[in-house]
C-alpha cells in the first residue's frame, strides 16, 4: 500500500527567500544533486563532469559523471537553453533520475557550459523544469510527463508550496499527485491557462495601493517557480518603483528600510480574484555589517515579442499564495499559504 496514497513529497531548501530546490538522485548508484523545480521551463539539466575546469559555475557544483553509473545510456545529442538571465549548453544523456523517491529512465542534459552570470550564484546543482512537454527542448518528454505515464498518482497535478521564513523547515515542499493541506488555508481558485502549453494565464490588472496602475487592458501572467523575483516589463516596473519610492542599483531596487512599514500593497488582478503581496512579501529585508539592505523583489524585464510582454509572477509570489499545477485540466490554483 502507498504510505502517500498516490502523492509525492519532495522537502525543498529555502535559501534567502530567493532559491528554492530540493534534492533529486541521476543513476546507479545514485549521484545526488540540489536542482530547481522549475514551471518556467521543460528539461532537465545538471553539470557534467566532463565540463571545462574553466567554467567557474560548473566547477563548483555537483556534477554527473556517466561513467560512474551502470545504468547511463549514451545520447550525445546536443544541447542548449537560454534563460533571460544565462545559458547552458552540453550534450544529452539517459540514466535513472529518482524524483521523491520515484525512479524513471530519463533523458536529460548533461551540461559542459554553464555562464558564469548567474551561475556562480546558484546555491542548486541544476534545473528540473516542471513545464509542458511543447516547450521542451529537443522534443523531450519531461520528468513530470513521465511520472504521470506511470499511472501512479492520484491527480495529474504538483503543487509547490515556499516558505517565507529562512529559518522555517523544510523551506518549502514540492507535492506531486495532489496538494497539502498543511501548507495552505481556505480554497482554492482557479485560472485555466492562457494557451495550450504554458504555466501562465491572462491578468486583469496590477494595482499600487487602491489605484489601477498597470496591465489595465489585459496582459499575460507566467507563474514561474524557477524565478525569484516578479517580473514585469521595464517601464511598468520603474514606474512603480517610482511610485513607492525605491532606487535602482547596481543588484536591483532598494527602498530605505525606515519607510517599509508605509509601502503600500500590490495587487494582481487573476481570474476574477485580487492576489494582493503586502510589504512584508516583496520586501526582502538584509541585516549586513554596515547596516540593513531593504531589496524590493520586483525587477523590470522586457521578453520580447511574440512572447513579451509578460509579467512573471515567481517565488516572492508563490510564498504568499500556495499554488497547483493541474495538468489534467490546464488550469493554476491559488489558495492563501500558511
Ligand atoms: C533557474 C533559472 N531561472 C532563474 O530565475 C534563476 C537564475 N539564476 C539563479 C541563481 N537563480 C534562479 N532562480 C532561483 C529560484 C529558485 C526557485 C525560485 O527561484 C529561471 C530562468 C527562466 C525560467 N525559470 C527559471
Amino acid at each position: 500500500a502507498d504510505p502517500n496514497n498516490g502523492t509525492v513529497p519532495t522537502p525543498l531548501t529555502n535559501y534567502l527567500d530567493t532559491q528554492y530546490f530540493g534534492e533529486i538522485s541521476i543513476g546507479s548508484p545514485a549521484q545526488m544533486f540540489n536542482v530547481v523545480f522549475d514551471t518556467g521551463s521543460a528539461n532537465l539539466w545538471v553539470p557534467s563532469h566532463s565540463c571545462s575546469p574553466f567554467s567557474t559555475a560548473c566547477f563548483t557544483h555537483n556534477r554527473y559523471d556517466s561513467s560512474q553509473s551502470h545504468t547511463h545510456v549514451e545520447n550525445g545529442t546536443g544541447f542548449s537553453i537560454n534563460y533571460a538571465s544565462g545559458t547552458i549548453r552540453g550534450f544529452l544523456s539517459e540514466d535513472v533520475v529518482v524524483v521523491g523517491g520515484l525512479p524513471v529512465v530519463q533523458v536529460f542534459a548533461e551540461a559542459t557550459s554553464l555562464s558564469a552570470m548567474p551561475f556562480i550564484f546558484a546555491k542548486f546543482d541544476g534545473v528540473l523544469g516542471m513545464g509542458y512537454p511543447n516547450v521542451a527542448i529537443d522534443g523531450i518528454t519531461p520528468v513530470f510527463d513521465q511520472i504521470m505515464s506511470q499511472h501512479i498518482l492520484k491527480e495529474e497535478v504538483f503543487s509547490i508550496y515556499y516558505s517565507r521564513d529562512p529559518k522555517h523547515s523544510p523551506g518549502g515542499e514540492l507535492l506531486l499527485g495532489g496538494t497539502d493541506p498543511n501548507y495552505y488555508t481556505g480554497n482554492f481558485n482557479y485560472l485555466e491557462t492562457r494557451e495550450m502549453g504554458k504555466w501562465e494565464v491572462t491578468m486583469k490588472g496590477v494595482a499600487v495601493g487602491a489605484e489601477m496602475m498597470f496591465c489595465a487592458e489585459g496582459c499575460t501572467a507566467v507563474i514561474d517557480t524557477g524565478s525569484s523575483y516578479i517580473t514585469g516589463p521595464a517601464s511598468s516596473i520603474s514606474m512603480l518603483m517610482k511610485t513607492i519610492g525605491a532606487q535602482l542599483d547596481e543588484t536591483g531596487y532598494k527602498v530605505n528600510c525606515d519607510i517599509v512599514k508605509m509601502l503600500p500593497s500590490v495587487t494582481f488582478h487573476l481570474g476574477g480574484q485580487d492576489y494582493s503581496l503586502t510589504h512584508e512579501d516583496y520586501i526582502i529585508w538584509q541585516s549586513q555589517f554596515e547596516g540593513d539592505v531593504c531589496i524590493v523583489s520586483f525587477r523590470g524585464l522586457d521578453v520580447p515579442p511574440p512572447t513579451g510582454p509578460i509579467w512573471i509572477l515567481g517565488a516572492n509570489f508563490i510564498a504568499r499564495y500556495y499554488t497547483e499545477f493541474d495538468r489534467r485540466n490546464n488550469r493554476i490554483g491559488f489558495a492563501t499559504a500558511v
